[in-house]
């Protein structure tokens, strides 16, 4: 099925927040650091993975891996089952910690990302599997996407200060837009759990972007739902760039989708990056044509042998 969608198509706790003396340092030392970038008048990546590997026992996951995503961007990371898409989102919000290299927020360095300060960084994420609270309704799940801030206020809640009661107002609010913004307003004292399975992923999708991330990490956003929820959800993934700025970084097995969404498209096999590119371009690499149809890892295996 992924080669007839190919075809189709085809046609850092160690926590290293890097001080600034340190930051100094390093951009000594690593000239193609993002700083250095910003230096020298280029914009500055919104996330750079510099030279990051991975392995687990004798599976490589990530080899040397770099990639730079702009303000602004959707770019999708493909490629084949165990290329390792998902090892490369998990070492983006923390989840696994790379053997070698760094990931950067804009000017932080992380040799493994604070998972639970990734929302304080401006990063969001969601999961291939829904994570929804099902027992409670869109308009909870959507304001749970801002649980950091209100914890932050809690004991000025417990106090029940007017600075209390300010935050809490403007989180509701902040809801009820992203809410409106996704068409989700006729639903949104539903109960999550009882939804159709596209509108739970687009729950998901406000739920992530109801703290206006700078960086939002998707997770297969398009698994498991119909065509014409995929077409919305992909719009509605779009307008949310359009309109709140969010670079967007997404994993996908949907080709043909990713091909119409998104800017630039970053291709693993077998841990490598093999290409990185616009969709015109991708379309047309043989390295990827002959990973997608298994070409490569033939010729791998009789070199091998
Ligand atoms: N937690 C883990 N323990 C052991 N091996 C792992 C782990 N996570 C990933 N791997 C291995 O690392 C490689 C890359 O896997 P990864 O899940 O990142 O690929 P993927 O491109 O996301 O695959 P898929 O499209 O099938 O989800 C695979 O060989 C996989 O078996």
């Amino acid at each position: 099925m992924l080669l007839t969608a190919l075809s189709s198509s085809l046609d850092l706790l160690s926590l290293e927040t890097w001080a600034p003396g340190t930051a100094r340092q390093v951009l000594a030392a690593e000239p193609n650091d993002p700083s250095a970038s910003a230096m020298a008048g280029a914009p500055r990546p919104v996330l750079r993975l510099n030279n990051v590997s991975l392995t687990f026992g004798g599976v490589t996951a990530l080899r040397d891996i770099d990639l730079d995503v702009a303000e602004g961007e959707i770019r999708a990371v493909i490629g084949p089952n165990g290329a390792g898409k998902s090892s490369l989102l998990n070492v983006v919000s923390g989840l696994y910690r790379p053997d070698r290299g760094a990931v950067w927020f804009g000017d932080r360095a992380f040799s493994q990302v604070p998972t639970a300060q990734l929302a304080g960084f401006g990063v969001a994420r969601t999961f291939q599997n829904l994570a929804l609270f099902k027992g409670l309704s869109v308009f909870d799940n959507v304001l749970m996407g801002l649980a950091h801030r209100v914890r932050a206020g809690f004991i000025r809640q417990l106090v029940g200060s007017p600075l209390a009661r300010r935050i809490e107002a403007e989180n509701r609010a902040a809801a009820a837009e992203v809410i409106g913004f996704l068409h989700l307003k006729d639903i949104s004292d539903r109960i999550a759990g009882t939804l159709p399975y596209g509108l739970q992923k687009r729950v998901e999708l406000a739920r992530a972007l109801v703290a206006r991330p700078k960086l939002l990490l998707l997770d297969e956003p398009f698994a498991g739902v119909t065509l014409s929820e995929k077409r919305e959800l992909a719009e509605h993934v779009r307008n949310a760039r359009d309109r709140y700025g969010a670079t967007i970084v997404l994993i996908e097995h949907d080709i043909g989708i990713v091909m119409e969404l998104s800017d630039h498209i970053a291709v693993l096999d077998y841990g490598r990056k093999i290409a990185d590119g616009p969709p015109a371009e991708i379309r047309s690499n043989q390295a990827v044509i002959d990973a997608y149809l298994g070409v490569a890892h033939e010729d791998e295996t009789e070199l091998a042998s």
